[in-house]
């Protein structure tokens, strides 16, 4: 009878046990095109984590009206804010991880890091894979989204679940569901904020965004709406900033339903109308920018804002690959690994591992455990 597991290699002979982190991000089209948007937006917006209507329901107005509209108006945005290194999105997760390995991988600690995509590549499942075949024997889920959501950081978690599901030998799982109050994360959007400010001056108001969710998600019991606010609260204290001096605001509202409120855009336009001067926006949910910070904000939001009268509308980029915000990572990736050992196998660990495969009988490469 035909096994439901795939064939696996035998991965840990000739090799020591590794500790491995796996940053996890949103994930984007491969390409600026309509076809690669729709098959993006098919996986994304046909998952149950994101849009929570009933299949049957959901699957003709996804299949029939959505992505049939939806990808060629999108797919003129992305080409708006694509760089010759491809989608910023894309670029930023890979940057932090090579930046993360570096962190990890310092005096004897060789923990290895990869990125991976909910949506588009690379997978989750590709990505478990490769640090399998790499010897990973403990790995650590990192969603790169400091506040918990069901639509985001569990539906990562859905993906290793699914992953593991259909692996047999499963390496020993840890999941990091948030650090929306890690005071290295806070410190780093307050620095960012900081240096643009010294070149800039402050301004009228600062307009904290972040993503927005369904409302009816907060009354079923997603935490996402009260870690955005108080990772917007620790800023602004971070700041010194008093309470008339700053916004909390949610945008990138999809479908028709009532979203988390206060809207950024219509927030920002009264802003503009009722004679501010100056907005400045951040983005702290947003750890990389992306269409929803480069494009929605500094392109959508700023017209907006100055049509309505305002004057200066300042854009204060996401983390990105910024010093700070790595080292913060890296503690976060710390705390969650305690425990598990994090240094370089030692020549002594690589030769036991590499004399077990010929010893005790078995095929040559057959057993799975040193003995
Ligand atoms: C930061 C956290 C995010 C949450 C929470 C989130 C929820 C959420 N998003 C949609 C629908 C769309 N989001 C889109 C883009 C997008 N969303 C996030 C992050 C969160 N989304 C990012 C980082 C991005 C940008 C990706 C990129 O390639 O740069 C899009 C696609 C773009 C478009 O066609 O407009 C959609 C659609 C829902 C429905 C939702 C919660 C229910
Ligand atoms: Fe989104
Ligand atoms: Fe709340």
């Amino acid at each position: 009878m035909p096994s439901t597991f795939a064939p696996e290699p035998p991965y840990t002979h000739g090799q020591a046990e590794r500790t491995a982190v796996l940053l996890c991000n949103l994930g984007t089209p491969d390409e600026p095109t309509a076809p690669a948007v729709r098959r993006y937006l098919a996986q994304f917006l046909g998952d149950h984590r994101v849009v929570e209507i009933p299949k049957l329901l959901w699957w003709p107005i996804l299949h029939g009206i959505i992505l049939r509209t939806r990808p060629a108006k999108s797919a003129a945005k992305y080409a708006s804010i694509w760089t010759p290194e491809g989608s910023p999105l894309a670029h930023w997760t890979a940057k932090q991880a090579t930046l993360l390995r570096g962190w990890l991988g310092e005096a004897g600690h060789a923990v290895l890091v990869r990125h991976a995509m909910r949506y588009g590549n690379p997978s989750i499942a590709s990505q478990l894979d490769a640090l399998k075949a790499e010897g990973a024997t403990r790995i650590l889920i990192l969603p790169l989204y400091p506040q918990y959501s069901a639509t985001t950081t569990a539906s990562v978690f859905d993906a290793v679940y699914t992953w593991a599901a259909r692996t047999r030998n499963v390496p020993e799982l840890r999941f990091v569901n948030h650090y929306h109050d890690a005071p290295g994360y806070i410190d780093a959007l307050a620095r960012t904020i900081e240096t643009h400010w010294k070149h800039h001056g402050q301004p009228d108001q600062l307009v904290m965004s972040f993503h927005g969710v369904p409302e009816r998600t907060l009354h079923l019991g997603d935490p996402y709406h009260c870690e955005a606010r108080k990772t917007g609260r620790l800023l602004a204290e971070r700041l010194g900033l008093r309470e008339e001096r700053y916004r909390i605001t949610f945008q990138s509202r999809f479908g028709k339903a009532k979203w988390l409120e206060p809207y950024t855009q219509p927030t920002i336009e009264a802003l503009g109308k009722a004679g501010t001067r100056r907005v400045d926006v951040v983005c702290p949910g947003f750890t990389s920018d992306c269409l929803e910070t480069l494009e929605e904000i500094n392109m959508e939001v700023r017209e907006a804002f100055l049509h309505a009268g305002g004057q200066e509308f300042h854009y204060i980029p996401c983390l990105n690959d910024n010093n700070h915000w790595i080292t913060a990572l890296s503690r976060v990736a710390q705390q969650h690994l305690a425990g598990w050992p994090t240094e370089a196998p030692t020549a002594a660990a690589l030769a036991d591992a590499r004399s077990h495969a010929q010893a005790g009988g078995a095929p040559a490469g057959a057993c799975p455990v040193a003995h």
